[in-house]
């Protein structure tokens, strides 16, 4: 890649085919335009032009009639050959224009290059020495512009070199600056790379050679190098026979107009690029463009010029372009839009009102599109031209670097429509309008001249589409001196734009946090608790099977009981035995629970047991069991422990009758429980069941009790006081072993017993015993005969106690154990308590009684009656009870006063 070398004094490079290269004065686009900073030379002299050109209709009127056919513009050629005797006519003898009265026209001196002046193109070494193109007015005193153009001549630009052409100050066939097509790829390679370029176009072995038409090669405009074009100022000749001959440009571009070519490109254009509608041309750069990308800024690479994006798809071209392209003269222009772009300056004489008002709303147009997408432009002063060009230095650099001049970038900045008055002036006539082609109806003739111009070349075609906006920029704004904004350090360069799908991160969006209830919200726990909560939870393994603990059920002695849920999601307690912490013994009786347990395993009033595992090594004994859903402990606990605490007989009754049950069960079984407490009769789906068999054990059957341990004895409360008396007494055969420890015989009475300690706490609020806080004294009182259990009408509240429950209370608190009743004998019908309706009973208080007895000596004592008969005394006993009855059914109160 060739890149642009230019000392420092000298003008940049400047594409010779730039239609601005010789646009260098106030005319066209608004000096602060980007596109205008970008390839203005920066002469001085060009503020020095005079502007002659701005004549209104009565001035031109005027000096028609002092020099009549002075001013009238020649009849513009429309044809090649008519354009090159007007154009050569005008170059020799000025004829026309070369008046005192009209601006002296600028004129680019292009030295001759090294081929032209029979050299070769390159300086022996394959690379080509600088070509030197001066440009400037023809006037005395205007400053000489120079251009080098480093690289090496294509061969098409080295073939015409011998062709001695004269200077031109007419419109010449332009190689268009705009690069749409698929031979820029083949032009912008010739640029940097010289022949390189015309290999790179496939299935051309000569480069542009091949489609270029030997009448087009052959044109005196056809970008020689070595020729002095005089450029009178006209957009036609503002051609500087620059980027270095393209022969694409002959064949393709400068065989037709340029606007013609592209409304037809854009029609039928072999890239994807250009099947659309001609991309508008007044697309406005973006932001990035203004401070380009160090690749943008300084490419260096084929890759970064534009041109080689070109690709045959035109699909780099179109992304490039979205992206902020620098070839943006590679976008095609609309057909209106040129031709609203070309109207006023191909006019004759003042332009009309409505090509004014044209002009103007396509001004407006911009302004709009440019105000949208920069408003940093809109707010920004308007620089002087000197001022801009040290701005546009790099910009400059930027598209010359790329062999074009960015079109896109001419186009009229906000500031100078800031500039503008609001009120319409009419269009001042251009000179160079006398020098141009008659205007072609563009969008009429589209096809014609698509035709007619791919025979001939039009140099004003060419380069009205290259050329700035016509009156409407044509004066220079108040220039503001400004000074440029440098890009902070800190500011990291911008990378170069990809396509789109590149840009876009596609990454789905996050999906909306779930809904919670109200419920779940009133009842969740959230945030730290909940991460807790989660944390407890460990897996248990019994017998391999794997169970999640919960929540802990309860806590025994040397136990706790968790529940724990299996793999279905089905709960169960787990008890977990510490036998570490246990004796021998303790572990010989939880192993007697275990068997008890699985004697009983079809027992409905025994808790069921359906696993268990003896982990030796960690000393550790799991019982995997029914889960129950409350034990009786907790629901004495509850109801006797709330604010208004009251004896419910019904509620007593029922609990009673399930205890019986529960114990009746382990009997029939020959198994006496010796540890019946509350806590031990476990509430599940509604029915009670015995757990905790670790004292339990099988009756012997010879003393029709159960041999049992000291060591276990439970809770006193509940104790029965044989299990405190034969303590004393040594286990058989173990006299002299104390490991043995104390043997007790316990029965069944002595669950009875346990059983008539839970009714009377139920009663009364207290076990029996419960009142001696000394827990000695308890035990002593417990076995003590002298000791009398006392049984109060009253229960918790102050509810009166039915007789019937504290003659059960009585049957079962005997310290005789064998005139204790049976449990089979407690859930006997007759029993008065359990079954208050059986049989004639009624309940009835001492106070009843005392009432019936005084109604009977009453009637004994009455004179006039005299004695009851024995008839009478026979039937006292019917009459009262159905009196009784009549009485309790009436008032609910069985222990009221007796109707009279
Ligand atoms: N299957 C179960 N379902 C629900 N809770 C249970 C179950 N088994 C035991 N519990 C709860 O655990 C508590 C202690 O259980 P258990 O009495 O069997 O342990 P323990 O170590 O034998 O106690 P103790 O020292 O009284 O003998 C019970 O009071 C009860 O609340």
């Amino acid at each position: 890649m060739t890149s642009t070398q230019y000392p420092p004094s000298s003008r940049p490079y400047l594409r010779r085919n730039s239609p601005l290269s010789v646009f260098n004065h106030s005319h066209g686009f608004s000096a602060d335009a980007p596109a205008l900073q970008s390839i203005d030379v920066g002469d001085s002299s060009d503020d020095e032009i005079p502007q002659p050109m701005k004549f209104s209709a009565l001035t031109k009127a005027l000096l028609e009639q002092e020099a009549p056919g002075q001013l009238s513009p020649p009849k513009e050629p429309h044809s090649y050959e008519e354009s090159r005797r007007y154009e050569g006519a005008r170059s020799v003898g000025k004829a026309g224009l070369d008046t005192p009265s009209r601006a002296p026209l600028p004129k680019i001196v292009r030295k001759t290059s090294p081929a032209a002046l029979g050299g070769s193109p390159t300086d022996g070494r394959g690379k080509s020495p600088a070509r030197i193109v001066h440009v400037g007015s023809n006037r005395t005193g205007s400053a000489r512009r120079t251009i080098s153009i480093s690289g090496p001549y294509p061969q098409s630009f080295r073939s015409r070199e011998t062709t001695p052409v004269p200077d031109y100050n007419t419109p010449a066939p332009v190689p268009r600056a705009v690069r749409v097509s698929r031979t820029r790829a083949g032009s912008n390679a010739s640029i940097g790379r010289g022949s390189e370029g015309s290999a790179s176009r496939p299935g051309s072995s000569n480069g542009h050679k091949r489609d270029e038409p030997d009448d087009l090669r052959n044109l005196p405009l056809a970008l020689d190098g070595n020729r002095s074009v005089s450029q009178p100022y006209d957009s036609g000749t503002r051609y500087v026979p620059s980027t270095i001959a393209r022969p694409r440009n002959a064949s393709a571009e400068v065989g037709a107009p340029a606007s013609s070519l592209r409304v037809k490109r854009a029609a039928v254009g072999t890239g994807s690029f250009l099947r659309g509608a001609p991309v508008r041309r007044g697309f406005r750069r973006r932001d990035s463009e203004d401070h380009p990308s160090p690749n943008e800024e300084y490419p260096n690479s084929a890759t970064q010029t534009g041109y080689v994006h070109q690709d045959p798809s035109g699909t780099e071209s179109a992304s490039r372009s979205r992206s902020g392209s620098l070839n943006r003269s590679n976008e095609p222009v609309s057909t209106h839009d040129f031709a609203q772009q070309r109207q006023p300056s191909q006019e004759i004489g003042p332009p009309s009102r409505q090509a004014e008002l044209v002009d103007r709303s396509r001004v407006q147009t911009r302004v709009d599109s440019a105000t949208s997408t920069r408003k940093q432009s809109v707010e920004r002063p308007i620089r002087q031209p000197s001022v801009d060009r040290q701005v546009s230095h790099e910009s400059r650099e930027h598209s010359q670097s790329h062999g074009s001049v960015d079109l896109g970038r001419r186009r009229p900045s906000n500031d100078h429509m800031h500039t503008r008055p609001a009120i319409p002036q009419p269009l001042q006539p251009r000179q160079h309008n006398y020098d141009r082609p008659a205007p072609l109806p563009i969008k009429a003739e589209i096809p014609d001249v698509l035709q007619e111009r791919a025979r001939r070349p039009s140099v004003a075609s060419v380069d009205q589409e290259n050329m700035p906006p016509p009156d409407t920029f044509k004066r220079k704004p108040r220039i503001v001196a400004e000074t440029p904004v440098p890009i902070p350090a800190h500011q990291s360069p911008r990378k170069a734009l990809t396509a789109l799908s590149g840009n876009t991160p596609h990454r789905a969006a996050p999906p909306p946090p779930p809904k919670m209830s109200v419920l779940d919200a009133a009842t969740k726990t959230a945030g730290a608790s909940t991460t807790k909560s989660k944390k407890r939870r460990q897996h248990i393994l019994v017998n391999g099977k794997l169970f999640t603990q919960m929540n802990k059920l309860g806590k025994g002695g040397s136990s706790d009981v968790y529940c724990v849920m299996a793999e279905n999601y089905k709960l169960f307690a787990l008890k977990k035995v510490k036998l570490e912490d246990c004796d021998e013994s303790a572990v010989i009786g939880y192993k007697g629970e275990i068997d008890l347990l699985r004697k009983l395993v079809d027992v409905d009033r025994v808790v069921r047991l359906f696993d268990w595992e003896l982990d030796e090594a960690k000393q550790t004994l799991s019982v995997l069991m029914e889960k129950g859903d409350n034990d009786l402990n907790r629901v004495l606990t509850t109801a006797l422990n709330g604010t208004d605490p009251k004896f419910d007989p019904v509620l007593t009754r029922f609990y009673w009758k399930e205890m019986l049950e529960c114990v009746q069960a382990v009997h029939e079984h020959d198994i006496v429980h010796s540890d019946l407490k509350p806590a031990n009769f476990l509430s599940v789906q509604g029915k009670l069941k015995l757990i905790d068999f670790g004292i339990a054990n099988a009756i012997d059957t010879d003393n029709t009790v159960n041999v049992h341990r000291d060591s276990h004895i439970g809770t006193p409360n509940y104790m029965s006081p044989e299990s405190i008396t034969d303590t004393n007494a040594m286990a058989p055969g173990a006299a002299h072993d104390p490991r043995a420890g104390r043997m007790m015989k316990l029965g069944k009475p002595s669950d009875v017993w346990s059983l008539g300690c839970i009714l009377y706490q139920m009663t009364y609020g207290r076990p029996p015993f419960a009142h001696i806080p000394n827990q000695i004294s308890r035990i002593m009182a417990i076995t003590n005969h002298r000791v009398i259990i006392e049984f109060p009408d009253r229960g918790v509240g102050g509810v009166a106690v039915p007789a019937a429950l504290k003659g059960t209370l009585r049957k079962c608190l005997q310290r005789d154990a064998a005139a204790r009743p049976t449990v089979a004998d407690l859930l006997s019908p007759n029993d008065q308590w359990l079954h208050p309706e059986a049989g004639n009973a009624v309940s009835m208080s001492e106070e009843l009684l005392a009432q019936i007895i005084g109604k009977v000596v009453e009637r004994c004592r009455d004179p006039k009656r005299g004695v009851p008969t024995n008839e009478e005394v026979r039937q006292y006993p019917a009459s009262f009870m159905a009196k009784i009855r009549e009485m309790v059914e009436r008032e609910g109160v069985r222990e009221g006063p007796l109707a009279k």
